[in-house]
């Protein structure tokens, strides 16, 4: 059953103002880090997605479905569906916010199978912030950025500090991340 008859976002927001520095539109966005699943050029049977800045703004990433990607014979698995509307939507979140930030809550709508083959257009966008809460919503449409809706989703992202990812995860990696970020001259807000 879908859920586009509930209220979106669910509590009252103020607009996402993009930071200064975000992107501009047509801006492609790199890997964010060459080990994440979504889109890391490091990982073989990663889904690979290329992200670039629109109007809106808004953020468009390609996921070309290939036969790593299945579920049934010839057809995407949805749990990696959702995983390429995860890396969408964050995509969407940190690069326009540019804040660091993480999935607390993330809904998808299986519209219509997407085919091994096939191209997933997804746009992302940013529904609103409240507090360090931010709403975002996405479409994935089929071969083309005006194809039919295979899928949507909608995600809660929360904003943290950099001592989440030191406290929880690798500190050494992203040591060298946030290195090479500052050699790149990228512009982050790390206090939520
Ligand atoms: C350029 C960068 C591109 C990046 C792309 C990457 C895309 C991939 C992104 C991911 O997949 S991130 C990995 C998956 N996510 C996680 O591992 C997050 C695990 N969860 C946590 O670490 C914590 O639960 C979390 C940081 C999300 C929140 O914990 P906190 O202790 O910091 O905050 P708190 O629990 O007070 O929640 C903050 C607010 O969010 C609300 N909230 C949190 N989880 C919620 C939930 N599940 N549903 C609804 N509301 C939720 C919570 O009620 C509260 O609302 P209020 O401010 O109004 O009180």
């Amino acid at each position: 059953m879908s859920n586009a008859g509930q209220s979106w976002p669910p509590v009252e927001t103020e607009p996402a103002v993009p930071h200064p520095k975000a992107p501009q539109p047509g801006s492609k966005l790199g890997v964010h880090y060459s080990h994440c699943f979504g889109c890391g050029d490091e990982v073989e049977v990663g889904l690979h997605l290329q992200s670039s800045v629109t109007d809106g703004p808004e953020v468009v990433s390609e996921f070309a479905v290939t036969e790593a990607h299945q579920g049934a014979p010839g057809l995407a698995h949805g749990g990696l569906l959702a995983c390429a509307f995860d890396e969408a939507l964050g995509a969407a979140v940190g690069n326009l916010l540019r804040k660091p930030a993480v999935t607390a809550k993330l809904e998808t709508d299986f519209v219509r199978p997407v085919p091994v083959g096939s191209t997933l257009f997804i746009t992302a966008r940013l529904d609103g912030v409240a507090g360090r809460k931010t709403y975002a919503s996405a479409d994935g449409r089929l071969d083309a950025g005006d194809g039919p809706v295979a899928v949507r989703a909608r995600g809660l992202f929360v904003t943290v500090g950099v001592e989440h990812f030191t406290t929880h995860g690798d500190k050494d990696a992203l040591e060298k991340l946030a290195a090479s970020a500052r050699r790149r001259r990228e512009e982050w807000d790390i206090n939520p």
